[in-house]
């Protein structure tokens, strides 16, 4: 059986992990985070590509090319675009692999909603960088039930 491939896309601003605003996101890096995604995704037995991007296109670009790639799943933080990002949402709706949201606060609490997330199949907020981990986890989850 051929391994699973998933895409990551993290928007605008979480390049610059560890150092933002480390009273909310704390203080991993992103490469420290990155490790981390790419250990558990081994021994999930996966492949994670990741691509942080502070452009919103080049996050519709690279999300269309990995579902003509035939990727299985999308991880995406849309970080600052989730305030405004239309564009992104329609790619989400266009493409054939799920989508799952993510954010490492919990944005409801802060009075934020996600223009996003209405195309994820679901969302993973508020658990920090674990909030990576678990929606890796749904994600090969959801992926290996539809597939029996
Ligand atoms: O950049 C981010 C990060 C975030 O998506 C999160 O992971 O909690 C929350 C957003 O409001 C913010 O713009």
């Amino acid at each position: 059986m051929r391994q699973m491939k998933l895409l990551l896309i993290q928007g605008a601003n979480m390049e610059y992990l560890g150092k933002r605003q480390p009273e909310l996101y704390g203080t991993t890096t992103a490469r420290q985070l990155d490790a981390l995604i790419r250990r558990r995704a081994r021994e999930l037995g996966v492949s994670v590509e990741i691509l942080y991007t502070n452009i919103e296109g080049e996050a519709v670009s690279a999300i269309y090319k990995a579902d003509r790639a035939r990727f299985d799943g999308l991880l995406f933080n849309p970080a600052g675009f989730l305030h405004a990002g239309y564009a992104l949402r329609d790619c989400l709706r266009s493409i054939a692999m799920p989508a799952i949201e993510i954010h490492m606060t919990n944005i409801e609490k802060r009075g934020f909603g996600s223009i996003t997330a209405a195309a994820a199949v679901g969302m993973i907020a508020g658990f920090g960088t674990d909030s990576y981990l678990l929606a890796l986890e749904a994600m090969v989850a959801r992926l290996r039930s539809a597939a029996v």
